[in-house]
Order: C-alpha cells, then structure tokens, then sequence
C-alpha cells in the first residue's frame, strides 16, 4: 500500500521533484552553500567573488560545447520539437553570459586571458566532456544540463529573496541566474527531462538519477573552490 502510494506521488510530482526531496540534504548543501549564504548575508568575501567570476568564465566557456552535444542528441532522438527549441533557447543565451563574463570581469579588474582553471573546475569540466560522447544517453545528457542550471538558479535566487542582504554590487550577478525568466527556463528543461524519464528503462532512470547526483557534488566542489577550501 505504501509503495503504491510511492508510486502515485511520483507520478503526480514527477520524477525529477521526487529526486530532489530524496536528496534534498545534499542539494541543499550546493544551493545553500556557505559561499551562497556569505553573498545573501553580505558578508561575502570580494577575493572569494572573484575567484568564482574568473573559474565560471572558464566553465562557461567549456559548457557551450556540451550543451550543443546535447541539442545534437535532441535533434537525433527526440520526436519532441520543445525539446531542440529549449535547448537551443539556452544555446542563444549562453552567446549573452560570456559577454556579460567579461563585462563584470573588466569592472573587478581580472584579466581573464590569465585564469588558470583549478582542480575543482577541471573536474568538473572533464566530466562535461565525458558527457559529450554519442554513447552517453540522451536522458542522461538532459538531466545533466538541467541539474546544472538549477543549482545556479536557486542558489541565486536564494540571494535575491526578501531580507536578503546581498551587497548591491553583486545583484545584477544573482539576478543573472535568480531571476523569474531563468526559473522558468528551468522548469521547461525539468519538464523534458521528466518526460524522456517516464519513457525510460530501470537501467536509464537509475544513470541519470546517479548524474544528477554527480552534478551535485560537482556544484558544491565548485563552491568550495570560490571560498579556497
Ligand atoms: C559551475 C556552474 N554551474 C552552472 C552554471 C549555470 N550555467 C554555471 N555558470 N557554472
């Protein structure tokens, strides 16, 4: 009876929201990162600041290639229009944050030709390149990129969110990826990653619930990065 009941909740909230309250320690633990709460609290240290724009610039840059991997798995595998649209979506705005990258890192004075990638960053820009392989699955891919995006949006939008202290030089960064528009886009991506998974295998669901788990880490690590632990 309880495992019907298991199962009818999944169906209603579907399976990525079912995902994320099972594992919400540990995705609290990226989108409420102590680096996430010093930026809302405003005691956020600027070198640590800085440390995050020059490292995400980077990864940015490696993530335009992977998220076009996975338009190229959309357009061979999905019978869904929405999806290449989404995704293409997100390819067109990715074209707006590298200039704005380099827009804020001119105001903070970081040369970016001069950023060396840390380990955390490196990691986590190996695996997006292990994912950019035609053998990983289309799902997987997917689920990947969303978690990706919505860490940042609800880590940012923790740090616009009423009685938020967030120092006035750093909103339009949070606004960037906390604002409405982003949420949206997210839950768009969340949508098409819960379809693709409620046609999926044991063998599928159980690969890309341990990726959205791997994008977790990654996140918090990156975080870790920006604060120098
Ligand atoms: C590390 C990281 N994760 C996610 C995002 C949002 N695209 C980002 N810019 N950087």
């Amino acid at each position: 009876m309880q495992a019907m009941a298991h199962v009818d909740e999944m169906k209603k909230i579907g399976m990525t929201e079912a995902w994320l309250r099972k594992h919400r320690p540990v995705y609290n633990a990226a989108t409420k990162h102590p680096f996430i709460r010093s930026i809302r609290d405003g005691t956020v240290q600027i070198h640590s600041f800085k440390t995050w724009l020059a490292q995400d610039y980077l990864f940015v840059r490696e993530f335009v290639p992977f998220v076009a991997s996975v338009l190229i798995k959309a357009c061979k595998q999905s019978h869904d229009n929405d999806d290449v649209e989404v995704i293409l979506g997100g390819i067109a705005s990715l074209k707006d944050e590298i200039s704005w990258f380099k827009r804020e890192a001119n105001k903070w004075d970081i040369q970016l030709s001069e950023v060396i990638p840390q380990t955390a960053n490196k990691n986590y820009c190996r695996l997006l390149e292990s994912l950019m392989s035609p053998e990983v699955d289309y799902t997987v891919a997917l689920t990947a990129f969303w978690a990706i995006e919505v860490v940042y949006q609800e880590s940012f939008a923790h740090c616009i969110e009423e009685g938020s202290k967030t120092p006035p030089e750093l909103k339009e960064t949070c606004e960037r990826w906390g604002n409405e528009g982003f949420g949206q886009y997210c839950k768009s991506l969340q949508k098409l990653v819960d379809q693709r998974l409620q046609k999926a295998s044991d063998d599928e669901l159980k690969k890309a619930e341990v990726m959205l788990l791997s994008i977790i880490e990654h996140e918090i690590e990156f975080w870790n990065m920006s604060r120098g632990n």
